[in-house]
């Protein structure tokens, strides 16, 4: 087991890593999350005793790392894959650590073959690409046979194959009664390796829990109900029906309705009630990628504008609204000037929802989250 307790680092006057407190268990993949720069690999390293804590402390099976016997047998990590001596190697690279850690030759040779590099093990390490070194840096984790086994971004640069074989090597280790701790910010991927959550924003705890309970606890299911546009009145009635009733009706871009508030079978019968047909009545299930961008929305430093199109606020003063071609009234959400800065969603809104249209006269300009520190404001592409 992993337990960090008010674990703190600071460099300067930057904090890096605040007062975190939480546990790894064993017999689990845990994932630990973050926006870029929320900690995740200072706090990987302090595990590791590449670091020294300013305050608090993190120990791995009751003692600190340095202070564990014969670490390397007890710990493997993957940090940074291009950590190698590219002259070497993949075997000799294995076999320098094995040595260093008293670690058997033919156990080199095992893992080349667990990881899939044997016909490559005799290759200088400078010439691997980028998932051939994410794969040699698994192995040297690996080497020792650790029971405790610390991943930053694993699946970086793997194709595919890599990324599903990584997902089933993490789930193996885990179901042999390992402790997996596992950085990413691919989600899909997190949903479907890892069984605990550990979140960090701005080097503090945001969430720790299984990852059922986090996209529970962050992310509202709704319903999506469809109606024959034709008659138009229908959508009316029904959103009159379901309004009435205490449910909560907003628009989707598609023209479906988005229902919260109310369970599928009530929503059926009031539309029945109503003399409303439905076309569509389906469970929306929140995915963990929607409860991690709602939970972290107000605590990312550096975002981008690639994806300024997608749920856009309309943009700050002095902007104002093209006129329609009768010269006024609101014609639709402006089109999307390609560069510029554009204010996220504010803290606690689903970046998800359709927004509500503006007046025309006064568009809703929500503000930056007052705790962002940087914004980047160059098109990416
Ligand atoms: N050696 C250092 N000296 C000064 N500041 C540092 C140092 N290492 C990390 N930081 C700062 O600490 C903060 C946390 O960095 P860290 O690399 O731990 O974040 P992260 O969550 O791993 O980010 P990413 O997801 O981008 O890898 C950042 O603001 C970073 O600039």
């Amino acid at each position: 087991m992993i337990e960090a307790v008010g674990l703190t680092k600071r460099y300067g006057a930057k904090t890096a890593v605040h007062n975190l407190s939480f546990q790894v268990r064993p017999g689990a993949v845990t994932g630990f999350l973050g926006p870029n720069g929320s900690g995740k690999s200072t706090t990987m390293r302090m595990m590791l005793g590449l670091d020294r804590p300013t305050a608090g402390h993190v120990t791995i099976g009751g003692h600190p790392y340095r202070s564990l016997p014969n670490a390397p047998r007890q710990v493997g990590a993957l940090l940074d894959a291009k950590a190698v001596h590219g002259g070497r190697s993949a075997r000799n690279h294995l076999l320098s650590l094995a040595q260093l850690a008293g670690i058997p030759a033919a156990r080199v040779d095992e893992v080349l073959g667990v990881v899939g590099l044997q016909d490559v093990a005799r290759r200088r390490s400078k010439g691997f690409s980028l998932g051939m070194g994410q794969r040699l840096g698994i192995a040297a984790a690996l080497l020792g046979d650790p029971q405790v086994l610390l991943f930053d971004e694993p699946v970086n640069g793997l194709d595919p194959e890599g990324i599903l074989w990584v997902r089933n090597l993490m789930k193996q280790l885990a179901s042999e009664g390992r402790t997996v701790f596992v950085s990413s910010h691919l989600m899909s991927e997190m949903a479907l390796t890892a069984d605990h959550l550990i979140v960090i924003g701005r080097g503090q705890l945001l969430s720790d829990m299984s990852v059922t309970d986090f996209i529970s606890a962050n992310s509202a299911d709704f319903a999506r109900v469809r109606v024959p546009a034709d008659p138009p009145e229908q959508r009316e009635k029904l959103t009159a029906a379901l309004t009435g009733a205490g449910g909560r009706v907003m628009p989707e871009a598609d023209g479906a309705l988005r229902v919260t508030g109310l369970a599928l079978p009530r929503i059926s019968e009031l539309a029945h009630a109503s003399d409303v047909r439905l076309w569509e009545l389906s469970p929306h299930r929140a995915s963990l990628e929607e409860a991690y961008m709602r939970l972290t929305q107000s605590v990312v430093d550096y975002r981008s504008t690639a994806d300024a199109k997608e749920g856009l606020q309309p943009p700050p003063p002095p902007y104002t609204l093209p006129p329609g071609p009768d010269g006024q009234g609101w014609q639709g959400p402006p089109e999307v000037p390609q560069q510029g800065w554009y204010a996220p969603p504010p803290p606690h809104q689903n970046p998800y929802a359709t927004p509500a249209p503006a007046a025309p006269s006064a568009p809703a300009v929500p503000s930056a989250p007052a705790t962002a520190e940087h914004e980047t404001s160059e098109d990416p592409r």
